[in-house]
């Protein structure tokens, strides 16, 4: 797959095209993508993912870093990648771009620099600043730039209509358990471990701080989390804290993000893990002495190898 920042410099003979955010490139997404690789290769043509970096929500919050993504833009590539894309565009967002019409946006940029032929709608996407989206209009643009067009539905899982919008308020309020169903894997968050306050191995429970990679990312409810641990190719059973740590009655508490690995005992300090984030198990707790959290901190152990090895 060929990665796009700049289409000045590039011209794509003769492309199958969809456009939108696909943040968190949920299985709703897949389907629609899969289906773009499909009608590409019938009709040789090559598949182009048209996206966004920075978001539309970037650019026009009021207070842009606090916005909050479900996937990075190196996990888009690795999710659109392993779906046989030819072409992935990150265009740019901006509010000059924002300011073109549907019509300026098909013609100058979809028609001219990437040969539109045919174009595949998600089921809610509007194009430019008149957010047109009836396909009789754009079937209209099609007719006169040389183009074909379809519509796929909103893709249903169980009882759910699958959308970036409800996967993050399941991820907010911590319900993490069904996000294979919803995302095709665990929700994940990348990061680099760095220094905490090294009470943790005094007390026999030493913690992977997290310094997570793209701050965008949207960080699951405070609470402890059953998790797998992706570190140099390996997949470990662990433990996680996200929240204050109220025991340790700091006076500036901040909030971390903290793993407990099981059956491992290395120095990682810089190094990169992935989270996978599996069930939330409990409420962050401020307790009484270190071995009031300790004692909760084995039930939790016992909590979390059980649900995983039951996960396998
Ligand atoms: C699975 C897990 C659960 C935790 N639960 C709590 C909690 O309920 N309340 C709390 O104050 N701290 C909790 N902690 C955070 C500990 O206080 C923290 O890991 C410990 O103080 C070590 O900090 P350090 O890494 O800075 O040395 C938890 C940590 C883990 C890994
Ligand atoms: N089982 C484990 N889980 C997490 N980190 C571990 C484990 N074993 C060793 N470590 C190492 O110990 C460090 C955590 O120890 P800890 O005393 O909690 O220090 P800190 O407060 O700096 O996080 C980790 O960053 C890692 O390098």
């Amino acid at each position: 797959m060929e990665i796009i920042y700049h289409l000045e410099s590039f011209e794509i003979p003769n492309a199958a095209i969809t456009v939108g955010t696909f943040d968190g490139v949920h299985l709703g997404h897949q389907y629609l993508i899969s289906h773009l690789v499909q009608e590409a290769r019938t009709r040789g043509l090559c598949s182009v993912v048209f996206t966004f970096d920075p978001y539309p929500q970037e650019v026009f919050s009021k207070d842009p870093s606090h916005i909050s993504i479900l996937s990075s833009q190196n996990e888009k590539i690795r999710k659109i990648e392993s779906l046989g894309v030819d072409y992935l565009v990150f265009f740019p967002f901006s509010r000059d771009f924002a300011s073109l019409t549907a019509e300026m946006f098909i013609e100058n940029i979809l028609v001219e620099k990437l040969s539109l032929r045919f174009l595949l709608l998600g089921y809610d996407h509007k194009f430019g600043k008149d957010q047109v989206s009836e396909v009789a209009v754009l079937e209209r643009y099609g007719d006169q730039y040389g183009f074909q067009l379809s519509r796929l539905g909103q893709k249903r899982v169980s009882d759910y209509n699958l959308s970036s919008s409800l996967i993050r308020k399941k991820i907010e309020s911590g319900d993490l358990l069904h996000m294979k169903e919803l995302l095709g894997e665990y929700y994940a968050v990348s990061g680099s471990v760095v220094y905490g306050k090294q009470i943790g191995r005094q007390i026999k429970f030493p913690t992977a701080n997290i310094a997570v990679d793209d701050p965008r990312k949207l960080i699951p409810k405070v609470g402890v989390y059953a998790i797998l641990i992706h570190y140099n190719g390996i997949v470990y059973k662990g433990m996680l804290n996200i929240g204050i740590r109220p025991t340790l009655n700091e006076q500036k508490p901040t909030c971390s993000i903290e793993a407990h690995i099981f059956d491992f005992n290395q120095d990682i300090y810089g190094k990169n893990l992935q989270i996978d984030f599996v069930q939330r198990v409990r409420d962050e707790i401020r307790f009484d002495s270190l071995d009031d959290l300790v004692l909760q901190l084995n039930r939790d152990k016992t909590a979390c190898l059980e649900l995983l090895t039951h996960m396998e």
